[in-house]
C-alpha cells in the first residue's frame, strides 16, 4: 500500500530535503504541503499548497503529516491531525511538557500513532543512548549543543531528550560547588535535574552535540555531528513507515531503532 504523505514547512531547510526524499520514495505519495507563506498554488509541478491544515486534510486525505515547522505552530498541527485521523511524524522541536502530555492524551483517545522525534539521525540516537548508559557510571554531566544561528529554540530538542534519558539512569544531584554563584547570568547554562545544558549558536554550523561525563580523574566525551540535513532523512522514512503500524505516542526514535 502506498502511504499518502503531507509535509508542513516544505520550503524550510528541513522541509525541502524531506520533500525531495518523499518524492523519490516509491512507497510514498506526496499528496500536499502546508505552508504559512503561500504565493503559489503548487509546489513543483503538481503538489497543492495549503495554508489551512483542515482544508489540506479534507481535500487530499493524507495518512501521515510530517511536521518540520516552528515551535509556535507544531502543537496545533499535531492536534488537528490527530483529531482528523492523520498520523503525525513530528521533527519540529520546542514542545513544552504540558503539550507533550496533551498530545499523549489525544493519541490515547484517538488510538492512532504519533511520532515525535527530537532527532531523526541514527548517530544522534546512538549518542543519546550511549550517554544514558555512561551516566550511570559517570554521573557528572554537561551537555553542549551547537547549532546554526537561525535556530529559534534553545536548548535543542535533542539536548532536552538527552537530559531526560540520562535522568533515567543518573542519580539526581546538584553538580558543581554548593556555593557556586554565577557572576554573569547564564554562565552555567540551563539546569536540568542538577546537570547543565549549554547552547551555542553560530553561522556555519548544522547540528552538533557533545556530552561530557566525568568521574574521579577521568572524562568521557560522546559527540555527534550532523554536517548535512541528509543525515535526518533515513529517520523520516523509517518513521513514516513505522507510524502506520503504531497506535501510541513514540517520543524519540530509540524505541523503534535500537
Ligand atoms: N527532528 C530532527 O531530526 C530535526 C528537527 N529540526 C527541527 O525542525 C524544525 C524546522 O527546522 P528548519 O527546517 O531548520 O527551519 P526553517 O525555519 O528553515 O523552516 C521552517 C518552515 O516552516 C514554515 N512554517 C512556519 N510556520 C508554519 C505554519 N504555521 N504552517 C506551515 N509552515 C510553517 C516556515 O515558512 C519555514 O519555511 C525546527 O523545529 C527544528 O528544530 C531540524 C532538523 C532536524
Ligand atoms: O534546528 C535544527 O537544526 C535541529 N533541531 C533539532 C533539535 O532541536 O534537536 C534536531 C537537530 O539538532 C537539528
Amino acid at each position: 500500500m502506498v502511504i499518502k504523505v503531507a509535509v508542513a514547512g516544505p520550503r524550510g531547510r528541513m522541509g525541502k530535503e524531506a520533500v525531495a526524499t518523499i518524492v523519490k520514495n516509491t512507497d510514498f505519495l506526496l499528496v500536499s504541503v502546508l505552508d504559512n507563506k503561500n504565493g503559489e498554488e503548487f509546489l513543483g509541478d503538481n503538489i497543492p499548497i495549503f495554508t489551512s491544515l483542515e482544508e489540506l486534510i479534507f481535500q487530499t486525505e493524507p495518512d501521515v503529516l510530517v511536521d518540520l515547522t516552528v515551535p509556535s505552530s507544531v502543537f496545533e498541527h499535531a492536534m488537528i491531525a490527530l483529531d482528523n485521523g492523520v498520523r503525525p511524524v513530528i521533527g519540529t522541536t520546542g514542545f513544552t511538557d504540558l503539550q507533550l502530555d496533551e498530545i499523549r492524551n489525544k493519541v490515547e483517545e484517538k488510538e492512532i500513532g504519533c511520532i515525535i522525534a527530537p532527532n531523526f539521525s541514527i548517530g544522534a540516537v546512538l549518542m543519546m543512548k550511549f550517554s544514558q548508559m555512561a551516566a550511570k557510571y559517570l554521573p557528572n554531566v554537561e551537555i553542549i549543543e551547537m547549532h546554526h544561528d537561525q535556530k529559534v529554540d534553545a536548548p535543542s530538542g535533542t539536548a532536552i531528550k538527552t537530559a531526560q534519558m540520562i535522568n533515567e539512569t543518573r542519580t539526581i544531584f546538584e553538580q558543581g560547588h554548593p556555593d557556586e554563584k554565577e557572576i554573569m547570568e547564564g554562565a552555567r547554562g540551563a539546569n536540568f535535574s542538577g546537570m547543565h545544558i549549554h547552547s551555542v549558536r553560530m553561522p556555519g554550523l548544522v547540528a552538533h552535540q557533545q556530552v561530557l561525563l566525568s568521574g574521579e580523574g577521568q572524562l568521557l566525551t560522546i559527540r555527534h555531528d550532523s554536517f548535512d540535513r541528509t543525515s535526518f532523512m533515513s529517520g523520516i522514512v523509517l518513521s513514516i513507515n513505522e507510524i502506520m503500524k503504531q497506535n501510541t505516542l513514540i517520543y524519540g526514535l530509540e524505541d523503534i531503532i535500537l
